[in-house]
């Protein structure tokens, strides 16, 4: 009996000491486990110190080379500079296959640029004063260009096989790669731009943002248009504003004006040197010449002047409105014509002299190549169609990251596709191959007919086939 009652025992202190071990284990590994929270915390503090310092030490090493290089003798001045990316695009194109060739292509296309905290200490006062416009230049280094070679001619994908001088074109592979692109400015948050309208792969290095200013860089803005008018997508401002010119300069000047100037305005009118046809300008200026207005020259009837100066500035907006609407395609310089506006340019060029207009090559506008139909099948329409915007999670369906939803995916494929993102060769080569391109989150499957593209499929990027 005590035998059993002293083993009853026994059990119980083992009993006892192992719930003691056990609280002991588990306050020890409750210890543990706080101490690799506290581990990992500190290792990714680390971590983002050791990304700051590494990127601080490019740019000091980049100081450093520069002053080498002056003392060295190859300074700034020999034009030697060691580049330091700002920040680095996240866009929703993820490869060169199918991103647009310039950004005029594809408007809805979208990115974001974070400037570097190791560029600046303060990278968002970098960015204060930039809200107010609109548009920006983006400089950047075309990073996946494989291989720095280069040619002195090219065969721009546009022109089909022709061949001209590298500098007379936008290819990427030129002795500096370096790339230009004008982009939608949407907003500033903090140190990040919003853009959109980009014609740049994702993780490409950015060396410099310029504020577009279409008073420096729009030739045709010169003059006095102003920032809206100039960035409008069609010639009809740019008319109009000629035209309100001409009747605020006629405005100042009414009292100063003799016959003989008027006559000349006139003249500058309808016979300028150019192709506008007398029929392209308002019927009442055709038929009766300013000049032909004895009270006029007397000064008799400036009113009906002013009243002859609106119905052309009205009659003309008609006019251009009525030839924008066949086309919108549009260029680098956001004003620049489409081929039925084209036309009317020197109607324009009249008030400001021909120095003021900037001249392109033919082809820019009128291309050997046709831009061709999109469509989608309509089991391609129905997986677009599943897409949710950013930030938007549905079981089982994709989201987009930068493109707001199907609607704005499906304009920026037929964007791609229809300005034929196929390069020469395999335009001609490759016809009856599938082509594929990421947009965003999207893989797309299309193929490509005789002036017509057709998207087959459009699935999640990484989803199984
Ligand atoms: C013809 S370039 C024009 C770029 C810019 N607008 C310019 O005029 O300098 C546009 C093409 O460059 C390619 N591209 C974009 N980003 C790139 C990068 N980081 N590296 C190499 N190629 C790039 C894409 O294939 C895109 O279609």
């Amino acid at each position: 009996m005590s035998d059993s009652c002293s083993c009853a025992q026994h059990v119980l202190m083992l009993r006892q000491q192992i719930s003691v071990t056990r609280k002991e284990i588990k306050n020890l590994r409750k210890k543990v486990d706080n101490a690799i929270l506290s581990h990992k915390k500190h290792l990714s503090y680390l971590q983002s110190a050791l990304t700051t310092a590494d990127q601080k030490g490019a740019v000091l090493r980049a100081q450093t080379h520069q002053k080498e290089q002056v003392t060295e003798g190859l300074s700034l001045e020999q034009g030697n500079i060691e580049t330091v990316p700002i920040g680095y695009i996240s866009s929703c194109f993820s490869a060169k296959n199918g991103t647009p060739r310039q950004p005029a292509v594809c408007r809805s296309s979208r990115a974001t640029l974070r400037i570097q905290k190791a560029v600046f200490n303060n990278p968002e006062h970098a960015l204060v004063g930039l809200e107010h416009y609109s548009h920006v230049w983006i400089i950047f280094l075309f990073h996946k260009n494989g291989h720095l070679s280069y040619k002195a001619k090219v065969k721009p994908p546009r022109l089909n096989g022709q061949r001209v001088g590298l500098y007379s074109t936008r290819t990427p592979h030129r002795p500096n790669a370096l790339g230009l692109t004008l982009a939608k400015l949407d907003k500033i948050t903090g140190d990040t731009l919003y853009l959109s309208g980009i014609d740049i792969i994702s993780g490409t290095p950015v060396l410099d943002i310029k504020p577009y200013i279409p008073d420096y860089d729009c030739p045709q803005s010169r003059g006095g248009l102003n920032e809206e008018e100039c960035l409008s997508d069609t010639m009809t401002e740019g008319f109009v504003i000629a035209s309100h010119e001409m009747a605020g300069s006629l405005d100042k000047e009414l009292g100063q004006h003799t016959h003989g100037d008027m006559e000349q305005e006139e003249e500058l009118l309808v016979n300028s040197d150019t192709d506008v046809v007398p029929s392209m300008l308002s019927p009442k200026m055709c038929d009766s010449k300013l000049t032909d207005a004895p009270e006029v020259a007397e000064g008799g009837s400036i009113s009906s002047l002013l009243k002859e100066i609106e119905n052309y500035i009205s009659w003309s907006h008609d006019f251009t409105q009525g030839a924008v609407e066949g086309n919108g395609e549009v260029t680098d310089c956001q004003n620049a014509k489409a081929p039925a506006v084209q036309r009317l340019r020197p109607s324009t060029e009249m008030w400001y002299g021909e120095e003021s207009y900037s001249t392109i090559a033919s082809w820019i506008r009128d291309p050997p190549v046709n831009s061709l139909a999109v469509r989608f099948t309509q089991h391609a329409e129905k997986e677009l169609g599943e897409f949710q915007p950013p930030g938007h999670t549905v079981p089982g369906k994709p989201s987009f990251q930068f493109l707001q939803g199907p609607e704005e995916a499906a304009a920026a494929i037929r964007a791609v596709l229809a300005a034929d993102p196929r390069s020469v060769y395999r335009r001609d080569c490759c016809q009856d191959k599938l082509f594929f391109f990421t947009l965003d989150t999207a893989d797309i499957t299309c193929w490509f007919g005789k002036n017509f593209a057709e998207v087959l499929r459009v699935r999640a990027v990484g989803s199984q086939l």
